[in-house]
């Protein structure tokens, strides 16, 4: 085979609970994961060397040398394989960059699937899913996609089985932010309030909402730890969501650490006028409507 394609899908967090800092740099989570219908596309084709290229509405944003995930992701796999494979690849960016969507750990996720394709080695997922972690907390779920409770840094995932299709749109923003950033800035906003972090703990209610499919039940459990902290260092995303609020949206939430708004919808004609809403108030400038849940990194 000399070129293979995976299709990867963006997340929104729709219960983000983090527990105290961890003696690792990391903190451990309650990270409900949900994959929506915004996609990243990654080829690989057949080169001596692992290489990247980056197409599509944020390319200018992503590096394109070592510090590119996916290129992380095709050494890792090259790796563990024992040989030093190569693969020209070609991400088609449709994510958001430094979104709060795990448009990176897309990429990686796309990357071991399509060079596991490309270089014949037909490792389980479970081999995967071990690489995807080390690569980063996010990086299994986007393998995985669906909806899925990750636990320790996020990496440890249990799938969920959700009750009906939810319609979303995202209010995307100028500029993005350092995850990193964004979890000092909740420590930061923690040591000032001295007040005890208690151990994260999954909501009964959020899962009932997925379970039975219950937009209006989901949309009222939506709940964020990073929330505050992104608020805090883009004040500006109050009243974007504020306005997603006053145009009906069942729950308004940050995206993971942000800064991409995500609102929760009736149906996908709701989403469509929201999104509209959005942007002819000039609350947002991009406005996606997308729906949930889709599947994880898919060989096209
Ligand atoms: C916040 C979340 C929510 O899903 O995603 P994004 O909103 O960035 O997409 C994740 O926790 C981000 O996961 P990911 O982007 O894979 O982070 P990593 O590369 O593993 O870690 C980047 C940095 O984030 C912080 N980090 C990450 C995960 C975690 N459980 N605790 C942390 O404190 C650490 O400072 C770490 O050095
Ligand atoms: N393939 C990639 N796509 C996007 N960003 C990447 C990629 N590889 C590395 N990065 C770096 O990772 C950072 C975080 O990107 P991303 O995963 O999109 O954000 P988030 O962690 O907020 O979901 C970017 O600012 C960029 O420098």
């Amino acid at each position: 085979m000399s070129s293979v394609t995976v299709r990867v899908p963006a997340k929104v967090n729709v219960q983000l609970s983090v527990g105290p800092l961890r003696e690792d740099g990391f903190h451990d989570l309650v990270n409900v994961f949900h994959a929506v219908s915004i996609f990243d596309e990654v080829t690989a084709k057949e080169s001596e060397a692992i290489t990247v290229s980056v197409s599509g509405k944020w390319s200018n944003q992503v590096p394109v040398d070592d510090g590119n995930l996916a290129i992380k992701a095709a050494r890792a796999l090259a790796k563990h394989a024992g040989r030093g494979y190569g693969a020209d690849l070609l991400i088609q960016k449709d994510i958001p960059v430094a979104g709060g969507m795990a448009g990176g750990s897309a990429d990686a996720a796309g990357a071991l699937v399509a060079c596991n394709e490309l270089w014949g080695l037909g490792l389980p997922f479970e081999d995967l899913m071990e690489i995807a972690a080390d690569l980063g907390s996010d990086v299994p779920f986007s393998l995985l996609g669906g909806t899925a409770v990750g636990t320790g840094r996020g990496e440890q995932l249990s799938e969920l089985p959700t009750g009906g299709v939810f319609h979303w749109v995202f209010a995307l923003a100028d500029g993005g932010l350092s995850t990193a950033s964004v979890y000092a800035e909740c420590d930061r906003l923690r040591e000032a309030s001295a007040a005890e972090v208690p151990w994260p703990q999954l909501d009964d209610s959020l899962m009932e909402a997925l379970g039975t499919g219950d937009a209006y039940a989901l949309g009222a459990h939506l709940s964020n730890d990073l929330q505050e902290a992104a608020l805090s260092l883009r004040p500006e995303l109050g009243p974007t969501l504020e306005a997603g609020r006053q145009h009906g949206a069942l729950g308004a939430i940050v995206s993971g650490s942000g800064p991409t708004c995500a609102f929760l919808a009736i149906d996908a004609l709701h989403a469509r006028d929201l999104a509209r809403g959005l942007t002819t108030t000039g609350a947002a400038h991009t406005a996606v409507p997308a729906h949930g849940p889709v599947a994880g990194a898919t060989l096209l």
